[in-house]
C-alpha cells in the first residue's frame, strides 16, 4: 500500500526540497525564524535549519510525526521533548563538515600568505574532534602536520588517539580552531569554554578561529582581551548573539563571516538528502536516489596549474573568505535590528560555493599533486 502524502512544513532556506520531498509530501515553506505552532497544527513533518527553535510548545498538540534539521548542530532542538512526545527526529551529521574544513583551510592559507608563515612552522590545536575537527585533523596530517587535539568526551571513551587537555592546547598552539557543539549541561559543557580565564592561556600572536557555535566563546571576555592587548588574529564565523554581531568585537576580527562556514551547496543539499533518507527510514517511504542525482554539475570542473602556481589560486577560486568578510562588514554600521536582518539576508542569498572535491587540478609535479590532494582537491597528473 502506498503511504498517503505527508503534510510537510519547512524552512524556506532548505535547498532541493521539491526535488527530494515533492513525491511524498505537500510542502509549505516559511521563514525559519518565524515558524509558529499555528503553522504546524496540520503538519506531519517539520524540516528546519539551525535558526528555528524546536521546543515542546512548538510541536505539542499537532499531528507531527517527524522533525528533521538539515544541519550538524542540534542545540536549537529540544530532543528530549520530541522523544517524550513520540516524535521521530534526525539531524544530518557531517553533512557540511567538509565545507567547514575548507573554510578553515582557506582562512589559514590566506593568513599564512598575509603574515608570511608556513602552516608547517605552526602548532595547530583543534578543540572538538568530531566530524569537522576530525576531518580537519586528517587533512592537516595528510599535509604532514601534527595537530594537537582536545576532546574530553572522546578521550574518556577511546583509546588509540592522543588527546591533550584544553589548558595544554591553549598554551601550546599557534593556531586554535574551535569545532565543538554548543552544550550547557553534561560533564563537558562548551558554553563559554573560552572565557576570561581560559582565554588568558592563549599566547600573544596566536590565531583563534571559531566555526562551531558563537557562545562557546565569551565574546565580552574576548573583546576585553583585544581591547587590552590586541594580540590575537581572530577568525570568527559564529557569534554569541546571532543574528546580531557585536560590531566592537568585529572591529578586532581579521576574518569575520556570517555563520557560513558550512555553506557549500554540496553540504546543504547533502543535509536535505540525509533528512529524506532519515524520513524514509522512520516512516516507511522509499529512499531518495543517490546524492549525486540532486547535485548540480560544478561550473569549474578542471583547472590546469603551472608547477609554480600559488596554492591560493585554486583555494580562492573555490572559497575566498574575504568575500564573506566584506559582505558582513557592510552590514555592521546599521542599527542593530537592521543589521540582524542583513545577517539573515546574507545567508539566505548566499552565492553558490562548491567543495574542493568538485574541482580536478591538472598538474605535472607529483609533489604538487600530493599537496593539493591532501587539501581535498581531485588531481590529475599530466
Ligand atoms: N559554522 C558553521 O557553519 C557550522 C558549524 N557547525 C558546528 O560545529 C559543531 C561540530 O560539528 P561536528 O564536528 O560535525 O560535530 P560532532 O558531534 O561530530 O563533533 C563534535 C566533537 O566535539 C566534542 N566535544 C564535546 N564537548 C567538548 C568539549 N567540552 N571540549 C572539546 N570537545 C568537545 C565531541 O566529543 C565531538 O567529538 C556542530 O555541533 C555545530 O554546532 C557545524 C557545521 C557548520
Ligand atoms: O550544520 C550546522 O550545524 C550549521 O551550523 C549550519 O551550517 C548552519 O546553517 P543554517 O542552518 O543556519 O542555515
Amino acid at each position: 500500500m502506498t503511504p498517503r502524502k505527508l503534510r510537510i512544513v519547512a524552512d524556506e532556506n532548505i535547498p532541493a526540497l521539491e526535488a527530494l520531498f515533492a513525491d511524498i509530501g505537500e510542502i509549505k515553506t516559511y521563514p525559519g525564524r518565524h515558524i509558529t505552532h499555528s503553522d504546524l497544527v496540520k503538519a506531519d513533518v517539520l524540516l528546519v535549519r539551525s535558526i528555528t527553535q524546536v521546543t515542546a510548545e512548538l510541536v505539542a498538540n499537532t499531528p507531527m510525526q517527524f522533525v528533521g534539521t538539515a544541519t550538524i548542530g542540534t542545540d536549537h532542538i529540544d530532543e528530549a521533548a520530541l522523544k517524550a512526545l513520540g516524535i521521530g527526529f534526525s539531524s544530518a551529521p557531517g553533512c557540511n563538515a567538509d565545507a567547514v574544513v575548507e573554510y578553515v583551510l582557506s582562512c589559514l592559507l590566506h593568513l599564512a600568505a598575509e603574515q608570511s608563515f608556513s602552516l608547517h612552522e605552526k602548532t595547530i590545536g583543534i578543540i572538538g574532534v568530531g566530524q569537522v575537527g576530525g576531518r580537519l585533523a586528517s587533512r592537516l596530517r595528510a599535509l604532514g602536520l601534527s595537530p594537537l587535539l582536545s576532546d574530553p568526551p572522546r578521550q574518556k571513551r577511546e583509546e588509540g588517539e592522543t588527546f591533550v587537555s584544553l589548558d595544554e592546547l591553549l598554551a601550546s598552539s599557534d593556531i586554535i580552531c574551535c569545532h565543538t557543539p554548543l552544550t550547557q549541561t553534561g560533564d563537558d559543557p562548551t558554553w563559554h569554554l573560552l572565557n576570561e580565564q581560559t582565554l588568558q592561556r592563549i599566547r600573544a600572536g596566536s590565531i583563534l578561529l571559531n566555526a562551531g557555535r558563537g557562545p562557546v566563546i565569551d565574546q565580552q571576555a574576548l573583546l576585553a582581551r583585544m581591547k587590552g592587548a590586541n594580540d590575537l588574529t581572530l577568525v570568527l564565523d559564529v557569534w554569541e548573539h546571532e543574528p546580531v554581531v557585536l560590531a566592537d568585537l568585529a572591529a578586532y576580527v581579521r576574518i569575520a563571516t556570517p555563520h557560513i562556514a558550512g555553506y557549500s551547496l554540496d553540504g546543504k543539499i547533502r543535509g536535505t538528502w540525509m533528512l529524506r533518507n532519515a524520513l524514509a527510514n522512520a516512516l516507511g517511504f522509499s529512499p531518495p536516489l543517490p546524492l549525486e542525482h540532486y547535485l548540480p554539475v560544478a561550473d569549474a570542473r578542471e583547472l590546469k596549474l603551472e608547477a609554480q602556481a600559488d596554492v591560493l589560486l585554486p583555494v580562492r577560486l573555490l572559497y575566498d573568505p574575504y568575500r564573506d568578510d566584506r559582505a558582513l562588514r557592510q552590514t555592521l554600521l546599521l542599527e542593530t535590528a537592521e543589521q540582524a536582518i542583513a545577517f539573515d539576508q546574507l545567508r539566505k542569498l548566499y552565492p553558490v560555493r562548491r567543495e574542493f572535491s568538485t574541482l580536478t587540478l591538472v598538474v605535472s609535479s607529483p609533489v604538487q599533486a600530493t599537496y593539493l590532494e591532501s587539501l581535498g582537491f581531485r588531481v590529475a597528473l599530466e
